[in-house]
């Protein structure tokens, strides 16, 4: 079976303090060239993996190892320096929950704006209107026409999640979403990602949660310092990263 993800050779370099001024010295020095490696670092660096479809993958590791930076890779926000990353399917991204909103536009406005802006038709979104924003529960059926602006972060999150959880597509990828919203609508998150997985989705999951990981996950990429040290069950994963120790 082709795999629905492939990573072969993954890097990308990032550039730290990026507003960093030269310095006068540096300027006289170096005459206004600067060294071409200054700041320079791999977040990730030479990953390799494949995930076949319906794969539930979850990616552990310490702060600062590279795992969101994994998750843009895949969701195509970020572009790999070396090697390359195949993504056969279109992505669901339960990333920034609320990226895309604009502030001057109505709930309504925005979720044909975001809707659209993944790839879901004028046809659908009219179609399934009513179902996605009582799905994003009862404060934002009542504000569906005023301006986001005035919603709460946690209004927001529930119609970016409503509005995405809405999405089709075969790969979904997640950052610790459940750690957002009340008790209730992080219920609510739940049952939608169970429905999703048995649906036959994908799922990459970034998570410091063990049982979210073990609850979603069968497999588990332990990520240390931007290298992939372990690629196995989820149980794997987790235990090479209760094994790490303390830097
Ligand atoms: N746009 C960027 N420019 C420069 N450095 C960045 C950028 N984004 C992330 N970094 C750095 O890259 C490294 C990896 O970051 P990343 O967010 O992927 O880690 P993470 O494993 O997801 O961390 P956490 O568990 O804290 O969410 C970190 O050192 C981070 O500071």
């Amino acid at each position: 079976m082709a795999a629905i993800i492939e990573a072969e050779g993954l890097g990308i370099r990032f550039v730290r303090n990026r507003r960093r001024q030269l310095r006068l010295r540096e300027l006289l020095i170096h005459r206004g060239r600067r060294n071409a490696d200054a700041g320079r670092f791999w977040p990730l660096r030479d990953v390799s993996f494949r995930v076949e479809p319906g794969e539930t993958v979850g990616v552990v590791g310490r702060n600062g190892t590279g795992k969101s930076t994994l998750l843009r890779l895949i969701a195509g926000v970020l572009i790999p320096d070396e090697g390359r990353i195949r993504v056969r399917g279109a992505v669901a991204p339960l990333l920034e929950l609320s990226a895309g909103f604009s502030n001057d536009l109505t709930g309504r406005e925005n979720l044909y704006l975001v809707g659209g802006l993944h790839g879901l038709s004028t046809a659908y979104l009219r179609k399934h209107f009513d179902e996605i924003v009582s799905f994003a529960g009862e404060q934002v059926e009542r504000s569906v026409d005023t301006s986001v602006r005035h919603y709460s972060s946690g209004m927001k999150v529930r119609l970016g999640f409503a509005i995405i959880a809405h999405l089709p597509h075969p790969i979904l990828l997640m950052d610790e979403v459940t750690a957002v919203g009340d008790a209730e609508f992080r219920a609510k998150c739940y049952a939608t990602i169970e429905r999703l997985l048995a649906e036959g989705r994908t799922l990459v999951l970034v998570s410091h949660n063990e049982k979210d990981l073990t609850r979603f996950c069968r497999r588990g990429l332990y990520l240390d310092a931007g290298r992939l040290t372990v690629d196995g069950t989820i149980d794997e994963a987790l235990r090479a990263y209760a094994g790490a120790s303390p830097r």
